[in-house]
């Protein structure tokens, strides 16, 4: 396969909060097994682009989009199922949430609701989408206790598995390490460049030095415009806009 596929396809993406627009005219091809970077300063609308990807924003009142989004070259704003888009495109939040219930339980809740009942598949998947969470050997032997009782970082790694079970092609994350300490930190990031041999993952981060550490491509948005897009090395070493440069050189943001 093409190391280059588009996997989503955006064009001429505007949105509104009411009379407020957040995002301006956006175009971006995010490629297929790749990790794209959305980077900017507070407000500019990395969030709100993240939530299009897979329509969280449908359940924010008087949003108002227009454009194109294509997942695999289809119009995710034209098709009404909402719930098969979100298992094709999953997402992990800022802050680590699982759910009062068992680690076990809350890998397999997914899996369950698609209707799996059978006791040994439910196993499987639990299994394997720890170890794709690299938190498996962590956690093996606890596999019944509450998953409030770990640390954020494999919480936050848990989330992860929850997201995984559900068979993504893309994993959105909401600024994934945010809330953790440094050491967790870095173990989200190894498995995130893990990840990418298997999914698309799009990652909105404060963190410069995240950003160019694991992302392939990077965004760059400004007052809801996406001032530079290119490959991450590029971005970091010779940006194209000053004001990329005046950015990612801590000059403001
Ligand atoms: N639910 C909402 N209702 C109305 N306006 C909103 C809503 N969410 C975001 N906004 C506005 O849209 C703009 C973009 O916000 P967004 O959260 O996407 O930015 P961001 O770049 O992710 O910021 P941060 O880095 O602080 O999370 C801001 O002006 C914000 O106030």
């Amino acid at each position: 396969m093409n190391s280059n596929n588009i996997k989503l396809s955006i064009n001429k993406l505007d949105l509104f909060y009411g009379d407020n627009q957040a995002l301006k005219n956006i175009k971006m091809d995010i490629k297929e097994k790749k990790v794209t970077a959305l980077i900017g300063p507070s407000g500019c609308g990395k969030s709100t682009f993240l939530r299009t990807l897979n329509r969280m924003n449908d359940l924010i009142e008087n949003v108002t989009i227009k454009g194109q989004i294509e997942v695999d070259g289809e119009d995710i704003y034209k098709s009404n199922d909402v719930i098969k888009l979100r298992t094709k495109v999953g997402m992990v939040f800022q802050k680590p949430n699982p759910f009062p219930m068992s680690i076990y339980d809350n890998v397999s809740y997914g899996p369950r609701t698609q209707g799996i009942k059978d006791k040994k598949k439910l196993d499987k998947i639990v299994e394997e989408s720890l170890k794709g969470a690299a938190i498996w050997d962590e956690v093996k032997d606890r596999l019944k206790s509450s998953a409030l009782g770990l640390s954020g970082g494999q919480q936050q790694r848990i989330c992860i598995a929850r997201a995984i079970a559900m068979k993504p092609e893309v994993i959105l994350m909401d600024e994934p390490t945010s809330a953790l300490d440094p050491i967790s930190t870095s173990k989200v990031e190894e498995l995130i460049e893990s990840l990418k041999d298997d999914y698309t993952i799009v990652i909105v981060t404060h963190n410069m030095q995240q950003a160019a550490r694991i992302s392939d491509d990077t965004a760059f948005f400004l007052n809801g415009e996406v001032v530079e897009f290119s490959d991450t090395k590029t971005m970091f070493t010779n940006p194209d806009d000053k004001r990329t440069e005046d950015y990612i050189t801590g000059r403001f943001g």
